[in-house]
């Protein structure tokens, strides 16, 4: 909210009209009980009164946080002692009034008479009404013309949203119902209102493709401040930093650990966590009642979540946790906790107050003692925390990583590296479930390509797949349909913005990027609803928008670990579909439909089962 000084001004008055109509209550100029008691209370009053104002406008104008429209919680978080009073009186009034049986204006006077029992025995009861009604009604007045200014004359009235919106910050209690639908919402949104929608005083959203690549790439806005939630113990990392000078410098020391060529190297990891994924899916295949047409029953999202976990475990941790045999590593058991955690913290910042995202000391102990070994043992494994510790030799000292930096970044990595891919993964199957014409097409595509990895693996090669033009088409059609990050990307403004030389934002405006919209956007993609991979093939009728296509964001802030997931994702799918056919039941598909969007986009019930048995032959 910005406040303007005249309201400011005006607001201010008011009160003062209000505290000084009455002469007996000015107790400055008519002390009625004593020397002076009085008068000193409400000066002092008074500046606390003054204090508090001018904080409170200080705060507004620092952090564009809509304060009248935080929650109760909210209120006590940000405001601890002013709001503390405000509670304590609505509670004791609400007790009395409801253990009583009194009339609230009886009720009034008994909370009054309560306070009075603490309050300086000369301080008029009469007197405390009336200052407790000018504060309130001067604050109240000053709220409401700021309100109303901001939303009818404010930098953002033109904007179009629902009418609440223009007021207030709705809280997300009551839109995302149930919980992890809010993607729903703001597509809906954006399908009444338009490309752009103002969702609250301080908020838009937009869905234009011109206008996401301009803020995310020509502009390059700061992310937002739901990521000062990502951050444990308060420390920086290359995908929860909002400065962009540490960011570009992170990114210089971490890109090479994302480099193709380094990303090839590390395939004999991949490999080795994809041979135990399908080990792990012949044991519960055997385990989970194969019946006589040998098909058993199998957790495939599951046992894709377990397996992105062993593919971060072996690539940056120094070796695979073995989620997939045996699930119980405390490190990915912690991550998956703090992952369900993570999103109050990004939904309702007060909360970050009383949890912060600190890993435990097992944890701390755990990636110290890692490091060092890495460090002092001499031992070289060529994988990503090896790029992490060798920058420690690095000329510059700036280049270096400090012990915590790297705990800090392979943590992150476990966090966007994990449940991204593993949920990538399992909405392609469900989708090539959902459409065996394609299952099929794929497969063809696969079996074209023979098994010479020049070992004695029984998988491809990534050099063999990476190509396969109806793998990338599944792929991609499968990432536009399924944003991972479906209620936008979330960026700020540092100075007043205009997006395409039409609509102006301004300063400490929080923009959510909408790719999800503009992915399934009909202006963008004929049958935007449609899982139709074909659309990606050269021989296409229309060739895919790709301006409106950005699962990866884009810009300096896109997603450093692109081509790991493309790899991971190839590598395991490729297995699947080539070795095993599948069986839908029928509860569990109707199930997946519900699909929630919390740090990332999942199925609600973060499981599918299905009947898989090895194919014949
Ligand atoms: C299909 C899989 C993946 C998808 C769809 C995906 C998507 C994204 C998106 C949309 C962002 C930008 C977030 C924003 O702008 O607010 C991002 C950033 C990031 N991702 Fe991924 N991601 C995937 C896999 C991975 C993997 C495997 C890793 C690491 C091993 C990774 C590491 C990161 C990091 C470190 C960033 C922050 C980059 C920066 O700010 O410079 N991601 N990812």
């Amino acid at each position: 909210m910005k406040s303007s000084p005249c309201l400011y001004v005006l607001s201010y008055s008011s009160i003062w009209t209000w505290h000084h109509s009455t002469q007996d209550m000015d107790p400055r100029s008519a002390p009625a009980n004593g020397p002076g008691w009085t008068s000193y209370l409400f000066n002092w009053l008074d500046l606390v009164f003054d204090t508090l104002q001018g904080l409170l406008q200080w705060y507004q104008d620092s952090y564009p946080i809509d304060i009248w429209a935080l929650s109760p919680f909210d209120f006590l978080a940000e405001f601890e002692i002013v709001y503390l009073y405000s509670a304590w009186s609505s509670l004791l009034f609400l007790c009395l009034f409801l253990s009583n049986n009194m009339t609230v204006a009886e009720t009034f006077n008994n909370v009054q008479n309560l306070y009075c029992l603490y309050a300086p025995r000369r301080l008029e009861k009469d007197q405390m009404k009336k200052f407790g009604l000018a504060v309130t009604m001067g604050w109240v007045s000053y709220k409401l013309m700021l309100k109303i200014y901001d939303a009818y004359w404010g930098p953002l009235c033109d904007i179009p949203g629902p009418f609440l919106g223009k007021f207030f910050t709705i809280p997300l209690a009551l839109t995302d119902f149930p919980r992890g639908t809010n993607y729903l919402r703001m597509k809906k949104l954006h399908d009444k209102y338009g490309p752009i929608v103002k969702i609250s005083p301080t908020k838009v959203t937009i869905s234009d493709k011109d206008w996401i690549k301009e803020a995310l790439v020509k502009v390059d806005l700061q992310k937002g401040p739901a990521y000062d939630a990502l951050r444990d113990k308060g420390r920086q990392s290359i995908f929860s930093t909002r400065d962009k000078v540490f960011h570009k410098q992170r990114r210089r020391i971490v890109s090479p650990a994302f480099s193709v060529k380094y990303i090839n190297s590390l395939e004999p990891y991949m490999d080795s966590c994809v041979e135990a994924f399908v080990n792990r899916i012949d044991r519960d295949i055997v385990d989970n009642g194969i019946g006589a047409d040998g098909y058993g029953k199998v957790d495939i999202w599951a046992l894709m979540g377990y397996l992105a976990l062993d593919m971060i475990g072996s690539t940056a941790f120094g070796g695979t946790f073995d989620m997939v045999g045996s699930n119980n590593h405390f490190i990915p058991v912690a991550i998956t906790r703090t992952m369900r955690i993570a999103p109050q913290l990004v939904m309702y910042p007060f909360i970050r107050k009383i949890i912060r995202l600190n890993p435990s000391s097992k944890f701390e102990k755990f990636m110290l003692n890692l490091v060092n070994n890495r460090i002092h043992s001499g031992e070289r494994r060529d994988d990503i925390l090896q790029i992490l510790v060798d920058s420690q030799q690095a000329d510059r000292q700036e280049d270096r990583l400090t012990m915590d930096d790297i705990i800090a970044e392979v943590l992150v990595f476990l966090v966007a590296g994990s449940e991204t891919t593993s949920s990538t993964m399992g909405f392609a199957l469900i989708e090539l479930l959902r459409h065996p014409d394609k299952f099929e097409k794929l497969r063809a595509e696969i079996d074209n390509v023979p098994l010479n990895n020049g070992n004695d693996s029984t998988l491809h090669s990534h050099s063999q797949l990476k190509n396969l033009p109806y793998l990338n088409a599944v792929l991609n059609e499968t990432m536009r349909l399924h944003m991972i990050g479906s209620n936008g990307l979330q960026r700020m403004t540092d100075s007043d913005i205009t997006l395409g030389n039409d609509v102006v934002i301004p300063k400490n405006t929080v923009v959510f990027c909408n790719v999800n919209h503009a992915q399934r956007n009909p202006d963008y993609w004929p049958n935007p609803e449609t899982f139709l991979p074909e659309r990606w093939l050269n021989d296409a009728d229309v060739a895919p928008c790709l301006d409106a296509f950005n699962p990866f964001s884009a810009g300096s802030r896109n997603c450093v670990g692109k081509q790991f997931a493309f790899q991971e994702m190839r590598l395991t799918l490729v297995a699947l579909i080539s070795r095993y056919d599948f069986m839908t039941i029928p509860e569990e598909m109707d199930a997946a439909q519900d699909i929630r969007q919390f740090i990332t986009l999942t199925v609600e019930k973060n499981s599918l089962k299905v009947l898989m048995k090895h194919r014949a032959g």
